[in-house]
């Protein structure tokens, strides 16, 4: 397994010098800390190289060697900078040019040629530190736009390290960048990685408008830069999440819950005691003035005086005291002046919320060395100051301002108090804030008003979407989340809580680093299901009622091991299956060259179709009424009183051949150590993925040319896989098994997962368009011979050569006779550097056909799948 260098501005760990001379080291919190950090702690070869955080000035050799050892307690490796090219490199370029016109605030970039050397000093220094712990087979994932030079200069040292880099922050529209003097530099810098990853396919397209703009270079339909070396950069989107499940469970803590009660009644909203006290005239007089809508006005000094004093806590108005929290960085980009204005201008417009909704505000202190960021402090106070001033009433403050740092028990203890959200950025990467918040509310009420100009709008398409800018529109959808019916705002929360439940931070980890182990020199493999088509495939499975999933096995759903027994399903897979099998509207199947007896024992208590053995014997899901076997396979039980098994018809009777098979298949045992032959009740596999490769593969040439001359006569073909050769009967075949449910007219959308050119037959028969007769078919019984001339047809297509890469995809006896395999076909064949496949096709639409990474992609893809139909379902 390739080891993981992770390199960002920052090390996961802060490290303080007490006074005594010694070291602390303190975790950092934060979206990277939390999404990465894991792996790098799970993973004791995975090191993490980034700035120390500590000026170099004033240490010598000795104690700069002491912090290097401290850091490397943790796997750390810090970089030791001087004042000097912090400030050029962090301050200057990074955050004074990079960041505010990446966020489209071009009027508060600086552009200096001193930051932009420091800039380019630092991201070598970088280059220098990560040479030294570079070793053959590594992969190194640089973050963010500190070190956008860095992909180049470590490609120019290592032609043939893995390199991949994310974004965490926006990438502008090609009319910005343009503007960067050194932006071809920085994209050229981009352009050594072999893997460069944004948070959404918006991003992903502004780069790669910038590429062909300022370096003239054309992107490919999967989303790769061709180069002029000959390497292709493959640019995708991924999407960060957060731990779900944290933020969840720490809004239940003690604390989170204290706050959120010390809040609600801060904000009136809990205490009600003081109601009884008041006298019937008060009351009387609160009720007529919310009738006129205004107030203060013709009152007495003493009336207005116990209206201020009780508008907060009178239960007889009819809108019930709520709270609007928001947690920002107290950064430009944030838009709090915009969004105090819009809840200004709410209080002002929707006069009945005085008195009755409370925004508590945090925003926490960031780059306060930094003047627009001292000067947006001001902007902000004053405007704070404004509305509190205009709208306060004695016992109530409309804006609780809180300008500290908070850890994240107090700052889920305030997403749990909100009953709305309020998350209008001018423009962010992602924003984790509105995913943390809607986490924090998992099964309850509470609404998100949401900028449209943050990459968590993408996802996030059930909150009230507003653009940030608009204060009329923000005020309008801030008053409309604040009178959402509760059923109504649970019914949306519930929607993007199954998405955010399942696309959390360490997916995000995971699916990043398997793209980046399949990234070569070519790039990612053409075809590629890239986040963008992934996306239209999971609306797909969304918008169909009746889906069909026809997966394989081993290396689709689990890893191809040493041995078959090892192979064996995990809890959290058939958890998954079991969910995926028992959604309305979904049937799944697997389809699998395993014996009957393990499919039974490892998958046979699942709701999902079972076919064992290429297709020998099939299985319906014993909880559906849908049944296709129809009379024409032979019923056996075997022990099972839920599951029937059926075989399929015209079997060779393997009592005849087994014998013959197994005596040629037992030379190759004794002429290759390790190699051993599996006996399955309609089919025999010579298996070598243990042997001597060189030696198997001569053997293979050989076993092939004896199995040749007896298989036809018993009506038997060869099938070459993943360092396995196998004979089963001519009439079976995975693609004639599935035939018939493909082909009944009950679903209008059917997939198919396989990773080996078994799966081929199958996807051969999936067919180019699903006609759309569910209306009109009288029965949804299907016999297994009707659909046996079209499964032909395919399969004969699939045996011809009509596979991913145009490749026979199995050795029928008679296409052997003239073209028997060599050992370079064989060695195409295997797949053990994973190349999975994915076949859709629906009604109204084409078939298509993707090729994923791994199992591991089949099985997030799968996840997705869960995760979207558990979102429709709400
Ligand atoms: O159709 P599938 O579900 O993909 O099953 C195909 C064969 O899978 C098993 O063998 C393969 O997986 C083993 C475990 O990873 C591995 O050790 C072996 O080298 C692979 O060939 C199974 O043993 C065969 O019967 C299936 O035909
Ligand atoms: O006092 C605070 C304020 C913010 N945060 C966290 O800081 C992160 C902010 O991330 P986001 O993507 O929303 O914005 P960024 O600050 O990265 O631009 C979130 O995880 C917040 O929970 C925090 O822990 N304490």
């Amino acid at each position: 397994m390739a080891r993981l260098i992770i390199v960002s501005n920052r090390l996961p760990v802060s490290l303080h010098i007490k006074d005594d001379g010694s070291f602390l080291l303190t975790q950092n919190v934060g979206g990277l800390a939390t999404a990465i950090g894991p792996y790098h702690k799970s993973h004791s070869d995975c090191l993490w190289v980034g700035w120390s955080g500590i000026e170099k000035e004033g240490l010598d050799e000795g104690q700069l060697a002491a912090i290097t050892k401290e850091f490397k307690s943790r796997r750390c490796v810090p970089i030791h900078l001087t004042r000097d090219e912090v400030d050029g490199y962090y301050g200057g370029f990074s955050n004074d040019t990079l960041w505010p016109l990446f966020h489209d605030f071009s009027h508060e970039a600086k552009f200096s040629p001193e930051t932009w050397k420091m800039y380019q000093r630092v991201n070598e220094i970088f280059c220098d530190v990560i040479s030294k712990s570079v070793r053959p087979g590594d992969m190194v994932w640089i973050q963010d736009y500190h070190l956008m030079l860095l992909p180049a200069l470590l490609r120019s040292r290592f032609p043939d390290l893995r390199i991949g880099w994310f974004l965490h922050i926006p990438f502008p529209s090609t009319e910005i960048f343009r503007s960067l003097p050194q932006g071809a530099d920085l994209l050229r810098g981009l352009l050594g990685a072999d893997l460069l990853g944004f948070h959404t396919v918006d991003f992903c397209n502004n780069f790669l408008a910038s590429v062909k703009l300022l370096l003239g270079l054309d992107t490919d339909d999967d989303g790769r830069v061709a180069l002029a070396d000959g390497r292709h950069v493959t640019v995708d989107a991924f999407p960060i999440g957060i731990d779900y499940n944290l933020y969840k469970r720490t809004s239940h803590s003690r604390l989170a819950q204290g706050m959120r009660h010390g809040i609600e009644a801060a904000s009136g909203k809990r205490t009600r005691r003081i109601i009884s006290s008041l006298s019937a005239e008060s009351r009387a007089a609160v009720e007529a003035e919310q009738k006129e809508g205004s107030w203060w006005s013709h009152r007495s000094d003493e009336e207005l005086s116990e209206l201020s004093l009780l508008r907060p806590v009178v239960s007889s108005n009819p809108k019930p005291n709520k709270i609007v929290v928001s947690v920002d960085r107290l950064d430009y980009t944030k838009g709090l002046p915009e969004r105090i204005k819009s809840f200004g201008r709410m209080l002002e417009k929707y006069p009945e919320w005085v008195g009755h909704v409370t925004y508590y505000l945090l925003a926490t202190p960031s780059r306060e060395n930094v003047e627009s960021y001292r000067l947006l402090k001001k902007q902000v106070d004053q405007l704070v100051g404004e509305v509190n001033g205009k709208y306060s009433l004695l016992s109530w403050t409309p804006i609780h301002y809180i300008t500290r740092s908070l850890p994240i028990k107090p700052v889920c203890g305030i997403y749990t108090a909100g009953d709305v959200a309020l998350v209008t950025p001018l423009r962010d990467g992602m924003n984790l804030v509105a995913k943390e918040y809607l986490s924090c509310h998992d099964g309850r009420d509470g609404s998100l008003v949401l900028s449209d100009m943050c990459g968590a709008a993408r996802e996030l398409t059930d909150a009230f979407i507003v653009n940030p800018y608009d204060i009329e529109a923000v005020c309008d959808a801030l008053h409309s989340a604040l009178e959402i019916d509760s059923a109504e705002a649970i019914h949306r929360n519930r929607r993007m809580q199954a998405r955010l439940e399942y696309s959390t931070a360490s997916l995000w980890c995971g699916q990043f680093i398997s793209a980046l182990r399949q990234a070569s020199t070519d790039g990612l493999s053409s075809g590629r299901l890239c986040t963008a088509k992934r996306d239209e495939l999971v609306e797909q499975w969304g918008n169909a009622k009746h889906k069909l999933v026809l997966c394989d096995y081993d290396g689709t759903l689990t890893p191809i091991v040493r041995t078959p027994d090892r192979a064996h399903p995990t809890k959290r897979l058939l958890d998954l299956l079991k969910r995926l099998g028992s959604m309305p509207g979904v049937d799944f199947a697997i389809v699998s060259g395993r014996n009957r007896k393990t499919m039974q024992d490892w998958f046979g208590d699942l709701p999902v179709r079972l076919v064992a053995e290429h297709g020998a014997w099939s299985s319906p899901n014993p909880s559906s009424s849908v049944q296709h076997e129809g009379n024409s396979g032979i019923q056996r039980h075997d022990g099972s009183q839920d599951r029937s098994w059926y075989q399929a018809p015209g079997l060779p009777d393997p009592d005849v051949w087994h014998p013959v098979i197994e005596e040629i298949m037992d030379e190759s045992v004794a002429r290759v150590p390790r190699s051993f032959v599996e006996r399955k009740s309609n089919t025999m596999a010579w298996h070598y993925r243990m042997s001597d490769q060189h030696l198997a593969f001569k053997e293979c040439d050989r076993l092939l040319h004896r199995l040749h001359e007896v298989c036809s006569q018993y009506g038997l073909m060869t099938m070459e896989n993943s360092k396995v050769i196998e004979v089963c009967p001519v009439s079976i075949g995975k693609g004639m098994a599935v035939s018939p449910l493909v082909n009944s007219g009950d679903y209008d959308f059917v997939l198919a997962l396989g990773d080996d050119i078994t799966d081929e037959t199958m996807f051969a028969v999936v067919p180019e368009r699903l006609p759309d007769h569910r209306q009109d078919s009288g029965s949804s019984e299907t016999n297994l011979q009707d659909g046996d001339a079209e499964a032909g047809v395919n399969e004969a297509d699939a045996l011809v050569g009509n596979g991913p890469d145009g490749r026979d995809s199995r050795s029928h006896p008679a296409a052997n006779q003239e073209n028997g395999p060599s050992s370079s076909s064989r060695n195409e064949v295997d797949n053990d550097n994973g190349t999975g496949w994915t076949v859709k096709v629906g009604v109204g639409m084409t078939k298509a056909r993707y090729r994923v990474g791994d199992y591991g992609d089949t099985v997030r893809l799968l996840g997705y799948l869960a995760a979207e139909s558990k979102a429709r379902m709400q």
